[in-house]
C-alpha cells in the first residue's frame, strides 16, 4: 500500500455543515433550502440526475458561488468568512475544468497545492518535492512528472489535478466526478485513495454501484433538493431509483463487498 504519511503524517478531517442554503447560477435558482452534513473522515457521494445541481452545491464549499441564503460551514467556521489562505490550507477541489493552459509541466501544476502554505517568491523547499512525489505517486502519476500538462489524455489529467489538492493537505476534499475519464483500475484506486486518507471527502459521482462500495453514506439531489440521503443501503432501492431517475432495477446484497449492488433493467 502506498504511503500516505508526509502528506498526512498528522491526520486531519474536518466536519462539514450546509445549512439552508440556496444557490443561483445566473438568473436560475439551482438549489433551494438545502441541508446535509459530513461527519470528519467521512466520505460522501453526492449522486443525481444531470442538472440536479451537484456541481452548483460543490461550488459553494469550495467558493466559486457564494449561497444566496444559509451557510456552508467547515469545522464548525463559515467557510465564507475564513481568509483564502486558511481556506486553502482546509479545502481543496477537484473540478472538470481546472482552466490549465500554456505549457506547465505535470510538476509545476501539482506544486500550485503548496500556494496556501507559501509568501510570494518563496520557492520549492526539500519538504514541498517529498510531498509532490508522494502525491503523484498515490495517483500512478510519478512518470507524467515533466510531461506538458496540456499534453496528457483525460484520465492522466484528472489522476494529476487529484494530486495537486493531495500537496494541499486538505483536511476536506471536494471532488466533482473524479472517476471522469479514468479507466476501471483507476476508479478502483482513488476511491479506494479516498477512503484511506484521513481526509473528509464529498464527491459528486453518477456510478452507483461504485458509491455504494466506497462512501460511508450519499445523499441523492433532484432539481436542487435532498431527494435521499443515508447509508447506501438505505438510500438505493428500486423505488428511489424508479422515482429520481425514472429507471426500473433490482438491488442485491453482494456476497463479497456487502454493499448494495444496482442492476438497471432497460424499458420495456
Ligand atoms: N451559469 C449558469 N447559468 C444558468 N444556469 C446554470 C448555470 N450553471 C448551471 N446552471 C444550471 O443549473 C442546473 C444544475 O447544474 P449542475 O451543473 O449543478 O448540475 P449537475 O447535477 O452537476 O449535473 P451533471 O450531472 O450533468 O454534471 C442545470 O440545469 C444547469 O443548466
Amino acid at each position: 500500500m502506498k504511503d500516505t504519511s508526509a502528506l498526512y503524517g498528522t491526520a486531519r478531517a474536518s466536519s462539514l455543515d450546509i445549512e439552508g442554503v440556496t444557490l443561483r447560477a445566473g438568473a436560475v435558482r439551482v438549489i433551494r433550502e438545502l441541508s446535509l452534513t459530513v461527519a470528519p473522515g467521512e466520505v460522501v457521494a453526492l449522486v443525481g440526475p444531470n442538472g440536479s445541481g451537484k456541481s452548483t452545491l460543490l461550488r459553494s464549499i469550495y467558493r466559486v458561488l457564494r449561497p444566496d441564503t444559509g451557510q456552508v460551514r467547515v469545522d464548525g467556521r463559515d467557510a465564507w468568512g475564513l481568509s483564502a489562505r486558511e481556506h486553502a490550507r482546509t479545502v481543496a477541489a477537484v473540478v472538470q475544468d481546472a482552466g490549465i493552459e500554456g505549457d506547465l509541466t505535470v510538476r509545476e501544476v501539482v506544486a500550485m497545492g503548496r500556494t496556501p502554505y507559501k509568501r510570494l517568491l518563496d520557492g520549492d523547499t526539500a519538504e514541498d518535492e517529498t510531498l509532490l512525489a508522494q502525491a503523484l505517486s498515490l495517483v500512478s502519476a510519478s512518470h507524467l512528472r515533466d510531461r506538458p500538462f496540456t499534453h496528457l489524455s483525460g484520465g492522466e489529467r484528472q489522476r494529476v489535478l487529484i494530486a495537486r489538492a493531495l500537496t494541499q493537505q486538505p483536511a476536506l476534499l471536494v471532488l466533482d466526478e473524479p472517476t471522469n475519464h479514468l479507466d476501471i483500475r483507476h476508479q478502483l484506486d482513488i476511491l479506494a485513495l479516498l477512503r484511506r486518507l484521513p481526509a473528509t471527502a464529498l464527491l459528486a459521482l453518477h456510478d452507483l454501484n461504485l458509491a455504494a462500495v466506497f462512501c460511508d453514506r450519499m445523499y441523492v439531489l433532484a432539481d436542487g433538493h435532498i431527494a435521499a440521503g443515508g447509508t447506501p443501503a438505505d438510500v438505493l432501492t428500486p423505488a428511489m431509483i424508479s422515482e429520481v431517475y425514472g429507471v426500473a432495477s433490482e438491488v442485491a446484497v453482494h456476497p463479497r463487498t456487502g454493499a448494495p449492488q444496482v442492476t438497471f433493467l432497460p424499458a420495456e
